[in-house]
């Protein structure tokens, strides 16, 4: 091999990895992660083993990649329409079907064989049920048929919470519920959010998003809905469930305040795609530092600060 050949093989190998590492939709995957490990935090209290933590991130990382690996080889074809999706290594013809499907199922092997053997059998068969639910019930069910298709397949994006308490305690609590349903009920402002800034796209290939089905103000008030009730919902954890204390409590309520504020806003004004941006961006962020609040809460170090600051008696 002369340096050109050479280069030009290096650069291909590269492409193919990164075609493989674009099917699984890499950015959702960190937060999806983040909201295992604040489960994990609350459910140890705080005293995490930081093996376990890691084990469990590889197969939770292992089963969302199969999951929106099998996703992107369903949907290729409305992929193939939309511009934000085009480039997709499935509709762009960069990877075969049959190749990206025998990559999903070594995926969820690996996440099985790693949680099953590793952690727990309970977080194994949670994270299968991830996948079966995503592919099966969202995917082909739900999204090309019904406005509510992100309602219920929300519960897909929630199951990560479940693996994480299961990873650590090797059952579900109500705690564990209660996170779920967090996640659950902030899925539907998130992605409304984007589907009002994308409503075209979805409207083109028929793929019934509650703007392409009602309208942006219809829209808007659904948001504004689900938002009056994640909020408070993110409080329960406090009370009457007493797994996170003040410093949770604290940043839950900066972070909701905004996000009522933001969705508010969006209600004003439907039609104003900054408003949904602006509300779409912010549910990401509010998600993570949500979780992070939800970890820094649970940490030992915080509570011997709190003990520390409070009046004796
Ligand atoms: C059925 C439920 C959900 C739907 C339909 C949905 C849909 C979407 C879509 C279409 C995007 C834009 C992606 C892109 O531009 O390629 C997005 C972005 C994102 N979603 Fe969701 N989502 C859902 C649930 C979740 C959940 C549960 C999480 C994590 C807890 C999450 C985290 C994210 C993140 C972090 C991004 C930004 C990625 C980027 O930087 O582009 N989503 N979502
Ligand atoms: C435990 C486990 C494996 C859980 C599965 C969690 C999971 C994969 C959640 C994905 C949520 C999400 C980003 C949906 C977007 O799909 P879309 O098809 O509407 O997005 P698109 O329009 O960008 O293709």
């Amino acid at each position: 091999m002369n340096g050109t050949t050479a280069q030009r093989h290096y650069q291909n190998v590269l492409q193919v990895f990164q075609d493989y590492y674009q099917l699984t939709k890499p950015r959702i995957i960190p937060l999806l992660l983040i909201t295992t490990a604040a489960s994990m935090a609350i459910a140890s209290n705080g005293k995490l083993d930081p093996l376990l933590l890691l084990l469990t991130m590889i197969g939770g990382t292992c089963a969302t990649a199969s999951a929106q690996t099998i996703n992107c080889i369903y949907d290729s074809d409305i992929d193939y329409e939309m511009e934000r999706t085009r480039n997709r290594p499935m509709p762009s013809g960069r990877v075969q079907p049959l190749h990206a499907l025998i990559f999903a199922i070594a995926l969820a092997c690996i996440s099985f064989a790693v949680l099953a053997v590793f952690v727990n059998l309970l977080s194994a068969l949670l994270a299968m049920s991830g996948i079966a639910f995503y592919v099966g019930i969202y995917t082909h069910l739900l999204k090309r048929h019904t406005p509510y298709n992100i309602v219920i397949g929300g519960a897909a994006g929630a199951i990560p919470a479940l693996v994480g308490w299961a990873a650590v305690t090797n059952t579900l609590s109500w705690t564990a519920w209660l996170i779920f349903a967090i996640v659950f009920l902030w899925t539907p402002p998130h992605f409304w959010a984007l589907a009002l800034m994308i409503r075209d796209e979805y409207a083109k290939v028929g793929v019934p998003m509650l703007p392409v089905v009602t309208d942006n103000i219809a829209t808007a008030r659904q948001i504004w809905r689900y938002t009056l009730v994640v909020i408070p919902t993110t409080f329960l954890l406090i009370y009457p469930l007493h797994a996170s204390g003040v410093i949770y409590g604290a940043i839950a309520f900066i972070l909701g305040a905004i996000f009522i504020m933001k969705a508010w806003s969006l209600l004003q004004n439907p039609d104003d795609k900054q408003a949904s941006r602006s509300l779409f961006l912010y549910s990401i962020l509010y998600m993570m530092l949500l979780c992070a609040a939800m970890v820094v809460d649970s940490l030992p170090i915080t509570h011997h600060l709190i003990e520390m600051l409070s009046p004796s008696e």
